[in-house]
């Protein structure tokens, strides 16, 4: 880990800007701490991504407390190309994020883990080559459902015309986490599974459900039949809730919120 935030601290200082990919359910949970004073210094735009995991509502509050606060911010979906568009070189320019549109571009992609970078990153490469009219290149960086998937720092071309430039990064995540921290992250995939009982996470998710006066996943838990021991019960009970809470099927809440409350 060391090692990947010294070389993107080298990268970043040659960088033309960086685009900080945070997860859209706990937006402030995911900025990428470890490294938040050089991204002040530089251009930056943050995306967030799994933006169909949250509700529209919830997107309009967090784009409002961004834009107020002088960022930039882009909703994606990267699985699906949702809002690629706002990320191409033309829009990167009318937005001020890059001054000319005539000479290679070299972006940084940032992030903790698991946000969907290595996916924008081949979205965005499909995307751009098509917008050049160029023959879409395919699949460079891989993805996968677990944290930590991306080990090195490398660099791909995403557009052809201007040559466009992306440095994809490992995932870094701050040394010193808070106990709520490194729940939310825990239930958004960010870190192993295996580093939190998954009893304490759905206590966690049961307990920012209830502050939002949701209990709509009551309905939808059918104990599993083939348990007869009771902390077996829980144990599946609570991996029922933790899963359906990342495919965005139990609900679409942020686990952040705009103004500070107590947890
Ligand atoms: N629901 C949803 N899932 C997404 C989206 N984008 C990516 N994912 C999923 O999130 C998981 C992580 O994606 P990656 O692209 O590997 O994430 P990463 O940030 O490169 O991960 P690290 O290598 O750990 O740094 C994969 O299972 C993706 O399919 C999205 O927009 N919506």
């Amino acid at each position: 880990m060391a090692e990947a935030v010294r070389k993107i601290e080298q990268r970043i200082k040659v960088s033309d800007m960086v685009i900080e990919v945070r997860d859209a359910r706990i937006p402030l949970t995911s900025e990428c701490a470890r490294i938040q004073e050089l991204l002040a210094r530089k251009r930056r735009v943050i995306v967030l991504n799994k933006q169909d995991l949250i509700l529209p509502s919830e997107r309009e509050k967090w784009r409002k407390f961004f834009t107020d606060k002088g960022d930039t911010v882009t909703f994606t979906q990267a699985v699906h190309g949702a809002n690629i568009k706002e990320l191409m070189p033309s829009e990167l320019h009318a937005r001020g994020l890059i001054s000319r549109l005539d000479r290679t571009l070299l972006c940084m992609i940032v992030g903790i883990p698991n946000t969907g970078k290595s996916t924008l990153i081949n979205t965005l490469r499909n995307f751009g080559y098509k917008d050049g009219k160029q023959k879409s290149p395919g699949k460079v960086a891989n993805t996968g459902a677990l944290p930590g998937v991306t080990k090195h720092v490398s660099t791909i071309q995403f557009h052809v015309k201007p040559p466009s430039f992306l440095v994809d990064t490992p995932g870094i995540v701050k040394m010193d986490l808070d106990v709520i921290d490194g729940l939310k992250l825990a239930l958004t995939g960010a870190i192993k599974d295996s580093l939190i009982d998954p009893l304490i996470l759905a206590e966690f998710l049961i307990h920012m459900l209830s502050m939002r006066q949701s209990t709509n996943y009551l309905t939808e838990l059918s104990l599993p039949t083939d348990c007869t021991d009771l902390g077996e019960i829980l144990t599946a009970v609570a991996k029922f809730l933790i899963a359906n809470y990342r495919s965005g099927k139990l609900c679409k809440y942020t686990l952040d919120n705009t103004v500070p409350e107590s947890i």
